[in-house]
C-alpha cells in the first residue's frame, strides 16, 4: 500500500441533513491508495447517504469532499470511479452481455474491456442469459461488472452482499479480496463485521450518522478470542500460555478463552494435542458488531487512526 500518495478519497466533517434527520453527522474519512476500506454500521448508520455523496448523486449539507483529487461527480472523476449504490439497474429482458455492451457504449469504452469484465467476476459463461434468470448473487455480480467497466483506481460498493446465499456472499467476497490484490482501491460497506474483517485492510465503523472508532482490521483481528474446552485444563491453559503468552489466556465459564486470531486454530490445537491434551471444542468467538459499538462507545467516543 502506498501510504505518502495523496489519499483517494478525503472527507472531513461530512454532513448531511434530510428534513429533522441528520443522517450523517460530522463524519471525517480518509481511504488510501490501495487499501480496501470497510466502512460499517447498522442500517440506518448514514452508510449509504455517504456514498451516495461520495459517488456525486447527492450533495452534502456541509464538509469537503475530494474524491480522486476533485469534487464527487466531476467528469474526470467519475470516468476514474465505479461505483455500485444499492440494487444496480439492468434491463431484465437482456442478457448480462447486453446490458453491458450498453453501458459500455455510453461509457465509451472499448468492448474488449466487456468480456474481461465478465471473467473478472465469473459471468462469462452465462453472460448470453437473460439478467431476468439470474440468481441475486449474480446480478450483483453484474453491478460489480458494470462498475469495472472503465477500469477504475477506485471502486465503491454499497453493501455489495446484502441479500446473497452463503455462496453468493462467498464469491462477492473472494471477487472482492481480488480486486483489492490488483491495486484498485476499495470503499464498501456493511452492516457485517465478519465480512468486512474477512475482506478489508481499514474499517471504519459508523453509528447514527456519526464514526465511533476506525481501525486497522488485523487489530480487530487480533482482539478475537477462540473458545477451547479441553482437559487437563490446567495443562492445556499452561500450553496455550506458553505458546500466546499468560495475559492472552483466562478461563472464562469452564472453557479456556485465548486471545489470538482465528488462524491460530490449527496450530493451538496441534500443541495442544502433542502435549496429550484431549480437545472437545475450539473455535473463535464471533464478535457480534453490537459488542464492538458496545466496548468503543462504553469508554467514550474513540477515533484513531492507526492506518
Ligand atoms: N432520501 C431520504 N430522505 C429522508 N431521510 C433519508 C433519506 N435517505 C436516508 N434517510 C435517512 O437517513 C438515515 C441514514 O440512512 P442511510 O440509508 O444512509 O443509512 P445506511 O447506513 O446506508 O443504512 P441502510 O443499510 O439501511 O441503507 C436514516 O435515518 C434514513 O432513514
Amino acid at each position: 500500500m502506498n501510504r505518502t500518495a495523496a489519499p483517494l478519497v478525503e472527507v472531513t466533517g461530512l454532513t448531511k441533513r434530510y428534513g429533522d434527520t441528520l443522517a450523517v453527522d460530522g463524519v471525517d474519512l480518509m481511504v488510501q491508495p490501495g487499501e480496501v476500506y470497510g466502512f460499517l454500521g447498522p442500517n440506518g448508520a448514514g452508510k449509504t447517504t455517504t456514498l451516495r455523496i461520495l459517488t456525486g448523486l447527492i450533495a452534502p449539507t456541509s464538509g469537503t469532499v475530494r474524491v480522486l483529487g476533485g469534487a464527487p461527480g466531476q467528469a474526470q472523476v467519475l470516468a476514474r470511479t465505479g461505483s455500485m449504490i444499492e440494487s444496480p439497474a439492468f434491463y431484465p429482458y437482456l442478457s448480462g452481455l447486453d446490458n453491458l455492451r450498453l453501458l459500455a457504449e455510453y461509457a465509451e469504452v472499448p468492448r474488449a474491456r466487456i468480456q474481461q469484465v465478465l471473467e473478472l467476476v465469473d459471468l462469462a459463461d452465462r453472460a448470453r442469459d437473460r439478467f431476468s434468470t439470474y440468481s441475486l448473487g449474480m446480478k450483483q455480480r453484474l453491478g460489480v461488472a458494470a462498475a469495472l467497466l472503465k477500469d477504475p483506481e477506485l471502486v465503491i460498493l454499497d453493501e455489495p452482499t446484502n441479500g446473497l446465499d452463503p455462496a453468493g456472499m462467498r464469491d462477492m467476497r473472494r471477487l472482492i479480496r481480488e480486486l483489492g490484490a490488483d491495486g484498485r482501491t476499495v470503499l464498501l460497506s456493511s452492516h457485517l463485521l465478519g465480512e468486512v474483517q474477512q475482506i478489508c485492510d481499514r474499517v471504519g465503523i459508523i453509528n447514527e450518522g456519526k464514526m465511533v472508532a476506525e481501525h486497522n482490521v488485523d487489530e480487530l483481528r487480533a482482539e478475537q478470542e477462540l473458545v477451547i474446552r479441553a482437559v487437563p485444563r490446567e495443562s492445556a491453559r499452561s500450553v496455550l500460555q506458553q505458546a500466546v503468552g499468560a495475559d492472552a489466556v483466562h478461563l472464562y465459564d469452564d472453557t479456556l478463552r485465548v486471545k489470538a486470531a482465528p488462524d491460530r486454530a490449527a496450530e493451538l490445537n496441534r500443541l495442544l494435542v502433542e502435549a496429550g491434551i484431549a480437545v472437545s471444542e475450539l473455535h473463535s468467538t464471533e464478535r457480534a458488531l453490537e459488542d464492538v459499538f458496545f466496548e468503543l462507545t462504553s469508554t467514550g467516543t474513540e477515533k484513531a487512526d492507526v492506518g
